[in-house]
Parts: C-alpha cells; structure tokens; sequence
C-alpha cells in the first residue's frame, strides 16, 4: 500500500478525475478547465496557456495589491535611471567642451554636476534592481506554492511517479520556478527598459546629430540621420549572429540541469538507503554509478562553456565594432569643425547605449536559454498534472453504509488481461476481511483500487459517505518530528491527547515510547520496522476509523505480538477491517476471506472453507 496512514479517502475521487477547477483557502489554482479539455489543446497552445498562467496567478489573483504596486514603482525608478542618464550625456558634453575650450571656471561646475547626477543614476539603477529582486521572490514563493499544491493534490505526484512521466520533480518546483521567474522577470523588465531607452535615445541622437554630405554612386547625399543609422542596423545584425550562434546554448544548458539533477538523485537516493548499501557491501558500485554521473556531467560542462565563449566572445567582438562605429562617423565632423568634442563623447555614449538597448536580446541570450531550458521542464510538470488518467476504475462514496465492488477488472498498464477481476463483493460495516493470494497477485494493487490510487482497468468501488477509511501500509511515512506530533499530526496538542497517545502506545505494546512522547528525531531510522508498525497502528486509532486497511502492517512482528494487535482489533465491533495477510495464524483470525488466485478473486467464509492443516500452521500463502 502506498497510501500514508490516517488518510482519508477525499470526497473528491469520482473515478478518473484530473485537475478540476480548485479554489483553495481563497488561492485560485494555477489550472483551469477539465484534464480533457487540457489534452485536447496543442502543445504549443498549452505551453502558451501555462505561461499566462504563470503571470496570472501572481498579477491577477489576491497578490495583485502587492504584485502591481511593486511592478509600478520598479518600473519607474528604472525609467527614471534611463532618463537621468541621458541627461548625464549633456553634462558630460559640457565637461568635454570646457576642456577643448580650456574654459577652466566652468569645469568644477560640471564635474560636480557630473559626479553628483552620475551618483543619483547608480542609486536609482541599484534601487531598482534590488525592488526587481524582491518582486521576483513574492512571484517564485506565489508559483512554487502553487504547483507543489496541485501536484499533492488528488494525489497526482504519487500518479506521476508511479507511471515514471516526469523525473525529478522536485527539482523543478525548487528551482525551475527559480530560474523561470528570474528570467521572465529580467527578460520583461529588460525589454520594456530597453524599449524605452531605445526610445529617448533615439530622440538623443536624432536631436544632436549633425548633417554630412558624401557622395554614393555619383549623386551627392546629405543625411544627418548616419550614425542612427549605423546604431540600428548593426545592432540588428549583431543580434542576428549571435542569435544563430546561441541556439545550441539551450539545448546544453537544459542538459546541464538534467545531468546536475541526475547526480543530486543518485546522492540522495543513497543516503536513503545507507543500510542496504552498507548490508549489500554496494558502496564501490554506488561510487561506480556517481562517477558515471560525474563524467556525463562534465562532458556536457565543457561544451556548454565552449559555446558560452563563442557566445560571449561573439558579443564581445561585436560590441567593440560597436565602440568604434561612432568614433568613425563622427571625427570626419570633428574635422570640418562641425562637432566638439564633447559632441564625439556624448554621441559615443548615446550610441553605446542605444546599441545595447537594441541588442538586449544578444546580452540576454543565456539568460533566454536557460529560462527557456526551465520553463521546458517545468511545464512538463505542470502538464503531467494536468494530463488526465486514463478512464477507468470509478471509485465513488455513496449514503451505503458498506463497501461494494462491482464487475472490478484491475489491469496492469497495457496489458488487457485482468491482474484481478471481482463479481461482486460487498463488505458489511464491522466485518473482518483477509485477503490472499500468491506474492505477486496483485492483493496490493487491490488495496490501491480501494484507496484510488489505482485507476487501470474498469469497474466500480463505492465507499461509505461519511465513514473514516484509514490504510496502513507495511511501513509507516514517519517525518522528522516528535514522537507526539507524529501522532497527532494535524491534531492540536493538548494534555488529554497526550494522555490519549500514551494509553494507545500501551495497548498496541510500545509503552517505553511512552516517556519520548517529547523527543524529535528521524523515527523511521530509529524504531525497528515491528516498532514502527506497531506505532503506526496506535496513531490510527488518534482518530478512530470506522474502516481500517492494513497491507501486511503487522509483517514485522512476531507471531505472538501480532496475535495481541489482531485481538486488539478485532475486539473493535464497529471497525471494518480488511487486511492482506500470508501466514495462517493472522488469516484465520478472520472471519471472511477474498483469495486472489490466476487473477480471479473468491470470496469464501473462514470457518467453512479453510482446511485443517490452514488453521493450524504458520504456512505462507
Ligand atoms: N506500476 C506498476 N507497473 C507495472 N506493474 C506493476 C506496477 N505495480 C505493480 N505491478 C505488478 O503487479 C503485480 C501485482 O503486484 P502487487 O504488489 O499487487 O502484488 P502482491 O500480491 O501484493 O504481492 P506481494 O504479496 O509480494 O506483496 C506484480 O507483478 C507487480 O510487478
């Protein structure tokens, strides 16, 4: 069983649902619209759709009072550093004029003016960049909330890794989100900065410029628009070059992510298992495998820092010819006497950064492909959420105070023949049920039917409306914790709950934890398996349920401890139990049994069916 225990079952599992609309505490969802409808947009449509749902949830949800605000206010500091800049151009001209002028009494003016402007520009420049920072943090905590919400929701992670359509997820709620809101964010923020910059330096050079007259093919021209000229069209071209040669930065850097991903998995799933690779002697053999990650990594390291050079290398080259480009077009002015030199240094200047306002793209093109890198695998994510399960096996609660199968066909995926088919088979409230079968039959993925977390095949479950279904499986999910809030999990803490613990740590054969109640620590490394098994039985009943499915939860005991749980439980007349059992003793403690064998289940009384040497051995079924 997978299902952690203490789960119920939600109300909303009404066969192969997907994502439905969901309001959640007042949070709208990132989704919207059926799975189905979802599936049937194109790929492209959906990647577009996500990306507006991306903006969305931040600027047109409840964070919108401080999402808009936020984007206002950095919006115009950073307007505001541009346009304080282009007056720094004149200041600057003035200075330079002064010096060719030698006009000395002027030039302590303007240097402080130059300093003292130049200075409120780096903290406005400053101001908006940190206030970007911010504004990306409350995005990126909004989005990661979000999808890790959708993805525990109807259990679509566990979905998701058990049909193995999306690796490490985890990474990409941490930090794709990251990656993708910073880039968004720096993209947006860095096109519109640049549109406008693009657009009062324009203005600048347009209302600086001086006419030249050349001569082209024979006809005599006079422009004064050349050096504008220059500026876009070999910012444009710049662009172009870089552009082609950057394309295979994205296909490297999201192989970059993937293969750091792949390591991270490998550690993590090693420290994990530290007792079986220790007990198995498996540690040269893990070496083995983190080497092999190491080496994929750095491989594709080096040819993404390969093509990050030829990328930088590319902008450097054409920056520089940008540098020179103004200088060339405007010393023959100079020449003539009809340009200062502070004309030259602020037409250098206004051309520097009107190229590089035009070239954003080129400068931003890493951050283009790892933004795009991320956003490919995080939408993966989202659409396998989104993507609906195959229409299968309806599990539904009723007013019915029973548990009732209906013509159930479990399938394995692609596969047609039932791993297990049942008739019919009705549980009455209280009633005590094993179920068995050879190692492999499929008693657990029943279990999982029951709980809804197996949906292939066909046929319906109902479950009671109102009734506590609690599963256990062989070893509880014992988070980092004390012992007493892992009891209690969502319960508030009070004297009688403690007290409340302590009588169920007694009775289900733990009463030194008694005294631990208080102590923290990773419980599933420190309790044997029998211990946690038995602990996680005393939590169950916190909240007593009126349905208890266990999947061997008792495996771990011995046969006489198991036998005190099963009296335990069974001296419960209200609690309807369905166990998974193997061995004799636990079975017939029973009083009925659905016995899976060659994928057909039979339904049989205990008492009337179950032979002598059954009753009376501890042999495995
Ligand atoms: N996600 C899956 N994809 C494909 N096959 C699966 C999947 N999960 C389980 N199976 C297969 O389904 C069959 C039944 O598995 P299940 O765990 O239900 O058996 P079981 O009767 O509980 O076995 P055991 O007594 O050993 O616990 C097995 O052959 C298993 O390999």
């Amino acid at each position: 069983m997978i299902r952690d225990d203490h789960f119920e079952v939600p109300d909303s599992l009404q066969g192969g649902s997907g994502l439905n609309d969901m309001t959640v505490k007042g949070v709208t969802s990132l989704s919207a619209g059926s799975g189905a409808e979802w599936a049937a947009k194109s790929r492209s449509l959906r990647k577009i759709i996500f990306l507006g749902r991306i903006a969305g949830a931040f600027f047109v949800s409840k964070e919108w009072k401080k999402a808009w605000p936020l984007l206002l206010f950095c919006l115009t500091i950073q307007f505001g550093a541009v346009y304080v800049f282009s007056l720094e151009t004149g200041i600057n001209k003035k200075l330079f004029d002064a010096l060719q002028y030698k006009n000395i009494a002027v030039i302590p003016r303007y240097a402080i003016e130059f300093v003292a402007v130049g200075s409120f520009v780096y903290s406005l420049t400053y101001l908006g960049v940190y206030l970007e920072n911010v504004l990306e943090m409350l995005w990126r905590n909004r989005i990661s909330g979000l999808i890790a919400e959708e993805w525990l929701s109807n259990d679509r992670f566990y979905f998701i890794e058990r049909a193995e359509r999306v690796e490490n997820a985890d990474q990409r709620i941490a930090e794709d989100v990251r990656l993708v809101i910073s880039g968004v964010s720096g993209i947006f923020m860095g096109s519109l900065r640049s549109l406008y910059t693009i657009v009062v330096f324009t203005a600048l050079l347009i209302h600086r410029s001086v006419p030249v007259t050349f001569h082209l093919f024979g006809h005599e021209i006079t422009t004064r628009y050349d050096i504008l000229l220059a500026a876009y069209v070999s910012s444009i071209l710049a662009t172009g070059i870089i552009f082609r040669i950057g394309r295979k930065l994205t296909r490297l850097n999201m192989r970059q992510q993937h293969y750091e991903a792949d390591l991270r998995f490998t550690l993590v799933s090693i420290r994990k298992h530290a007792e079986q690779i220790a007990f198995m002697v498996r540690g040269r053999i893990e070496h083995l495998r983190i080497v092999t990650a190491l080496s994929s990594l750095m491989h594709n390291y080096f040819a993404q820092q390969r093509m990050g050079v030829i990328v930088s290398f590319s902008t450097q080259i054409v920056t520089h010819i940008q540098r020179v480009l103004p200088l060339a077009l405007t010393i023959p002015r100079y020449l003539a006497g009809r340009m200062t030199y502070g004309d030259i240094t602020q037409t250098q200047s206004v051309f520097g950064t009107l190229s590089s306002s035009l070239t954003w793209l080129m400068q931003m093109y890493p951050m283009y492909s790892e933004t795009n890198a991320s956003f490919d695998r995080l939408f993966v994510l989202f659409d396998a959420i989104r993507m609906p399960e195959e229409p299968g096996i309806i599990l539904s609660r009723t007013s019915n105070s029973g548990i009732s199968v209906a013509n159930l066909d479990i399938r394995l995926p692609g596969k047609s023949k039932p791993l297990v088919a049942i008739g019919a088979w009705s549980i009455a409230p209280g009633e005590k049920w094993v179920i068995t079968g050879a190692s492999g039959s499929g008693k657990s993925t029943l279990l999982r039917a029951l709980a809804g977390l197996w949906r292939i095949g066909e046929g319906a479950i109902t479950l009671p409306q109102d009734a506590r279904i609690t599963f256990l499986p062989q070893l509880p999910y014992l988070p980092h914790g004390t012992l007493l809030e892992l009891m209690l999990q969502t319960q508030p803490p009070s004297e009688e709950a403690r007290e409340l613990c302590a009588d169920l740590l007694c009775q289900f054969r733990l009463p030194w934890l008694v005294a631990q109640l208080d102590i923290g620590g990773d419980w599933n490394q420190r309790l044997s398996p029998g211990e946690q098994q038995r602990f996680a039985l005393a939590r169950a009943f916190v909240s007593p349920p009126d349905v208890l499915i266990l999947d061997e939860a008792t495996s771990g005991l011995d046969q006489n401890t198991a036998d005190t749980i099963y009296a335990n439980l069974l001296a419960r007349p209200d609690l309807t139990l369905i166990s998974v059992a193997h061995t004799a003793d636990i079975v017939t403690l029973h009083d009925k049994r659905l016995h899976i064998a060659n994928g057909t289940a039979t339904i049989s009384e205990i008492s009337e069916t179950s032979p002598v040497s059954l009753l009376s051995s501890n042999r495995k079924f």
